[in-house]
């Protein structure tokens, strides 16, 4: 993976809980990969998968049991004040005191925040300026998501951690969200997401990397995650036709193929080559493919193949 030009850089990063010297458990096992200025990276996982674990080592929270991480070119740990300043935090939980209204905790925030924003045009940024004199207690689980990512952005962030920033966002306000985090990624800021709505990292993601019992275990852009995984192909079977009446299904580079009440299903990983040999067969039998559908797999079904290939374990 290219390091260098990294905003973020990490390499064979550990992370142990429990006590020195109990044997506790290690979360975070030998994590490597770098995000470049400008670029959008998602961590993505199952629960327990280990992201926040490696978020919080990034944002200099916790130090790291092994391993190595630079954010701008500093420990964030050893180096916090060189770093802190430049970043923006979004936590999985705010926190805020709920007698506060809006605008007083953003203006709280501002206070120790070096060239903060107006409270304004930070609550603008995330549609929250109506509701700035409303108290922090009355605001719904939606708007206090927004109110973090206001907050997160206070400082104009050069480096910004989402820990899951849409959760709890109905559908608009999400879409509102992707729209600010792309429009602040093309400004040059480096962004560094985690989520569970694997649309969210298929749409905003430039690279990706999966966790699965603290390691990475898959990485790239969506489309080279997504490609590792095999196309389908759906029809029905022509009346009086069976499977074994298709060309050789290897020739046609079917990696799989199933069949149930005369609805077939191909995998192939060569996914025009397996559909040209299909619609060649049925032009030169004439015979109609009913309900032909063909399409590559999702990240989530790349996902799920990965993510879920073993339960999470512990004390390996
Ligand atoms: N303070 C802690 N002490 C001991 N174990 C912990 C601690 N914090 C997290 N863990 C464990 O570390 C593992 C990774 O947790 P982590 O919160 O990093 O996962 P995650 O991928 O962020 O999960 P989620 O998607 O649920 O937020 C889990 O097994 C969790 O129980």
């Amino acid at each position: 993976m290219d390091v260098g030009d990294g905003v973020i850089e990490v390499s064979e990063l550990r992370r142990r809980y429990g006590q020195p010297g109990a044997e506790g458990f290690e979360a975070v096992r030998d994590v490597s990969f770098s995000v470049r200025r400008g670029e959008l990276f998602a961590l993505l996982g199952t629960n327990g998968a280990g992201k926040t674990s490696t978020v919080e080592l990034l944002e200099g929270l916790a130090r790291p049991t092994g391993g190595r991480v630079r954010v701008l070119g500093h420990d964030p740990y050893e180096e916090r004040g060189a770093v802190r300043p430049r970043m923006g935090v979004m936590l999985q939980e705010g926190g805020f005191p709920s007698d506060l209204t809006v605008a007083e905790t953003v203006r709280m925030w501002a206070g120790c925040t070096t060239g903060a924003r107006p409270v304004g045009e930070a609550l603008g940024l995330v549609g929250l300026e109506a509701r700035r004199d409303v108290r922090i207690k009355q605001l719904s689980g939606g708007e206090r998501r927004r109110l973090d990512l206001a907050l997160a952005l206070l400082g104009r962030p050069e480096v910004l951690f989402l820990d899951e920033p849409t959760t709890g966002l109905d559908p608009e306000a999400r879409h509102t969200t992707w729209e600010l985090v792309r429009r602040l990624r093309d400004e040059g800021t480096t962004v560094l997401l985690t989520t569970h709505y694997l649309e969210e990292a298929e749409s905003l993601a430039d690279r990706l990397a999966i966790m699965r019992e603290g390691r990475i275990v898959a990485s790239g852009t969506p489309g080279q995650v997504i490609g590792a995984y095999p196309a389908r192909i759906r029809f029905a079977m022509p009346t009086g036709w069976f499977v074994g009446d298709l060309p050789p299904l290897d020739a046609l580079g079917v990696l799989r193929h199933q069949e149930s009440d005369g609805r077939v299903e191909l995998q192939t990983t060569e996914l025009q080559r397996t559909l040209t040999g299909l619609l060649f067969w049925a032009r030169d039998k004439d015979v109609e493919l009913e309900g032909l559908d063909a399409r590559t797999a999702s990240l989530e079904e790349a996902f799920l193949a990965i993510a879920g290939a073993s339960a999470p374990g512990r004390g390996e």
